[in-house]
C-alpha cells in the first residue's frame, strides 16, 4: 500500500538562499528536489503532490527591489510544478500586486490555482469575478486517489479595493461549496493561507464532516509563520510549513486506496487504517541530498540548475548585494526581549524613528510617532546591510501620516490602547493582533531557550538529522526550530538547539521634540499608514472624533526608504 505525500512551502519571495546555512537552498534546488522525489515516488507507486499556501510576494529584494515589483519573480515561481496553490494576504495589500496575481500567477498555474473565497474586480467592467476556479477535482496518477481540493484565504479585511475576500462562514453556505462537499471522493484537501487553529478551518472541517463523516481530510495552513500540525479527528489533520522558505513541510497519508483505479472497492476498504505523518524539512542541500540519496554532483537537475542561475542573474541585475552600511551587532525582532539593547524594536524606537519621523517644516513641534511592530519582519545580523536586507526587514510601502494638534492627554493614551488590543478593536473588526508579527497569532507566551549554540556539523546518517560538533559524543546542536505540535516533538527533520522567542508589543512609540519641563498641550500624532484604522478607532475611544479626512501625509518617503537612508548615514563604515 503506497502513501500519498505532499510537500508544502511558504516563501515570501525568498527564492534565493536563506540567511542561514541551515535554510540556504534556493528555488532551483527545491525544483531539483521535487523532480527527484517525484521520480522516486513514481517508481515506488506512491503519489507526490506539491502545495503552496500563498504569500509568495513581499519581504525580499528579488520581488520588492524591481520596478514594477516582481519583474523577475513571477517567471521564477512558475518553474515549480505545483499541484494546488492559493492566495495569501500579501498578494492583496496593493492593487497592482493583485492584478499581477490575476494576470500572471493564476494563468501560470492554470487549473491548479484555487480561490474558494476570493474574487477579483475586473478593472474594465467593474464586474466581480472569481480570482481563479473555486475548487479542483482530480485523480492521482499512481494510486488513483480521487481528490477534491479547495483553496482559501483567512477572513482578511486589509485588501486593496480590486479584490473581495468572502468570509469563510459565508462561502460555506454557497451552492457550489455545498455541492462540492457532497461529491464522492477518496480525500478532501483543503489548502489555505489560514492558521490551522483558526475559526476558518474549524468551520470548514465542520461543514465537510456534516456531509462526509468518514472521508479523510488533509488541511494545509499558513499565515502565522510557524511549523504546526493539528488533529481535527482521526481522519482529518492539518500541517503548516513555517515561513520564508525556511521549511519544506512534508505530509504523508498512508492507507488510502483510491477508487480511481478500482471502482468496485467499498468505502470501508478505501480508508481502513490510515496513518498521517508530518515532517518539517530544513530547506538546505544537506537535507535534499539525504532524502534523495544523491550528492552534490548527482542531485541537481538541469531544470533546477537553470532556475538557480536565473535567480543569480536577476539578483545581479537588481544589485541586491550592494551594501548600504555595516550593522554593528545583531538586532533581534523576537529573539531578544523588548525593550533591550539587542532588540530591533528598541533600536528602531530610540535611534531610527526619532530621526526619520521628522517633517522639515514641523521639526520643533512636540510629536508622538507610532509604528506597528509587524512593520518589521526579520532580524538584522551584524555585518553588511544590503539592498536585499532592507526589504527583508521591511518590504512595505507604508508612509508616515499625521494628525495635527492632538490633545496630549488623548495622544498619550493611544499606545496602551493599541497594545492592550481590547474590545475597542473587536467591534471595529480590526483585530489588534494584526499589528504585530504574525508568529504571535500562534505563540502566546515567551519561549526562553535553555541551550546554547555551538559550531555546525551535519550528520546525514542520524534518523532525525543533527548538526553535530565533530568530536563530541553528545549532539552539540546549532540553534533552529524545535517544534512541539499535536504529533509530539519528533516533527523537525533536523535536530537543533532551541531559539528564544519573546512576544513584542503591537506598537512602539517615540517621543520627539518634547518640552523638557512640562507636558505639551497638543502634539503632532505621527503614525505609519497601515495602522490608521486602529489609530482612529482608539482615538474615538479617548473621546477625539477624528476621521480619515483629518489625516495628512507627514513624509513622502516610505518607512523602508527612510530606514535605508538612516543606515547609509549612521552605519557607513565597511564591514
Ligand atoms: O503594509 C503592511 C502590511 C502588513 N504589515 C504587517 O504584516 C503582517 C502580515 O504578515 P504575514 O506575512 O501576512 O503573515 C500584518 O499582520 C502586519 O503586522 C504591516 O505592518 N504593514
Amino acid at each position: 500500500m503506497g502513501a500519498t505525500e505532499f510537500y508544502a512551502d511558504n516563501r515570501h519571495a525568498w527564492l534565493a538562499c536563506g540567511t542561514f546555512a541551515r535554510y540556504s537552498a534556493d528555488w532551483g534546488d527545491y525544483i531539483s528536489f521535487a523532480e527527484r522525489m517525484r521520480k522516486k515516488a513514481d517508481k515506488e507507486g506512491r503519489d507526490l503532490l506539491l502545495i503552496d499556501t500563498g504569500d509568495r510576494i513581499e519581504g525580499n529584494g528579488l520581488y520588492d527591489a524591481s520596478d514594477p515589483k516582481g519583474k523577475y519573480t513571477y517567471d521564477i515561481f512558475k518553474e515549480q510544478d505545483i499541484d494546488v496553490i492559493c492566495t495569501g494576504n500579501h498578494e492583496l495589500y496593493q492593487s497592482d500586486a493583485s492584478t499581477r496575481e490575476y494576470t500572471q500567477t493564476v494563468p501560470n498555474f492554470k487549473g491548479k490555482y484555487l480561490a474558494s473565497n476570493l474574487d477579483y474586480i475586473d478593472p474594465q467592467t467593474g464586474d466581480q469575478i472569481p480570482m481563479a476556479q473555486r475548487y479542483r477535482k482530480f485523480t492521482t496518477k499512481n494510486q488513483g486517489i480521487r481528490i477534491l481540493a479547495f483553496g482559501f484565504l483567512f477572513d482578511f479585511t486589509g485588501n486593496a479595493n480590486n479584490t473581495k475576500v468572502q468570509p469563510v462562514e459565508n462561502t460555506i453556505k454557497e451552492k457550489w461549496f455545498q455541492e462540492a462537499i457532497r461529491e464522492d471522493v477518496d480525500l478532501f484537501v483543503v489548502i489555505g493561507h489560514v492558521t490551522l487553529e483558526g475559526p476558518e478551518y474549524k468551520a470548514l472541517f465542520k461543514a465537510i464532516r456534516s456531509q462526509k463523516w468518514d472521508t479523510p481530510i488533509q488541511f494545509f495552513g499558513g499565515h502565522s509563520h510557524i511549523r504546526d500540525f493539528v488533529k481535527y479527528d482521526s481522519k482529518a489533520y492539518g500541517v503548516q510549513a513555517g515561513r520564508y522558505m525556511e521549511t519544506i513541510g512534508w505530509m504523508s497519508i498512508d492507507g488510502i486506496q483510491g477508487k480511481g483505479k478500482n471502482k468496485d472497492r467499498k468505502d470501508h476498504e478505501t480508508r481502513a487504517s490510515l496513518s498521517f505523518n508530518r515532517r518539517y524539512i530544513d530547506n538546505n542541500l544537506f537535507g535534499y541530498h539525504y532524502h534523495t540519496g544523491l550528492n552534490e554532483t548527482t542531485f541537481p537537475t538541469e531544470h533546477g540548475k537553470n532556475v538557480s542561475s536565473l535567480i543569480q542573474t536577476s539578483r545581479k541585475a537588481l544589485n541586491l548585494d550592494h551594501s548600504y552600511g555595516c550593522a554593528p551587532k545583531d538586532l533581534w525582532l523576537n529573539r531578544a526581549p523588548y525593550p533591550s539593547n539587542d532588540s530591533l524594536l528598541t533600536w528602531l524606537e530610540t535611534e531610527v524613528i526619532p530621526v526619520i519621523a521628522i517633517s522639515p517644516d514641523r521639526k520643533d513641534v512636540p510629536t508622538l510617532a507610532i509604528t506597528n511592530s509587524g512593520a518589521m519582519r526579520f532580524d538584522i545580523f551584524k555585518g553588511a546591510f544590503t539592498i536585499d536586507t532592507t526589504y527583508i526587514i521591511s518590504p512595505f510601502v507604508s508612509k508616515f501620516l499625521f494628525l495635527k494638534d492632538v490633545p496630549y492627554k488623548s495622544a498619550k493614551a493611544l499606545l496602551p490602547l493599541l497594545n492592550s488590543g481590547g474590545p475597542v478593536f473587536e467591534a471595529a473588526e480590526s483585530k489588534a493582533q494584526h499589528l504585530a508579527p504574525p508568529e504571535q497569532i500562534s505563540i502566546h507566551s515567551d519561549i526562553i531557550a535553555t541551550s546554547l549554540p555551538s559550531k555546525p556539523f551535519f550528520d546525514p546518517l542520524s534518523p532525525q538529522h543533527t548538526f553535530l560538533s565533530s568530536n563530541s559524543d553528545e549532539p552539540d546542536l546549532i540553534p533552529g526550530y524545535t517544534t512541539k505540535d499535536a504529533g509530539g516533538t519528533d516533527g523537525d527533520d533536523t535536530l537543533h538547539s532551541q531559539i528564544s522567542f519573546y512576544r513584542v508589543p503591537n506598537c512602539i512609540q517615540s517621543a520627539i521634540s518634547m518640552p523638557e519641563d512640562e507636558d505639551p498641550e497638543v502634539v503632532d500624532l505621527v503614525f505609519v499608514d497601515f495602522i490608521q484604522p486602529w489609530v482612529l478607532t482608539a482615538l474615538q475611544f479617548t473621546g477625539e472624533m477624528y476621521n480619515k479626512s483629518d489625516v495628512k501625509v507627514y513624509r513622502e518617503e516610505t518607512l523602508t526608504d527612510l530606514m535605508a537612508a538612516w543606515i547609509k548615514e549612521n552605519w557607513q563604515h565597511d564591514c
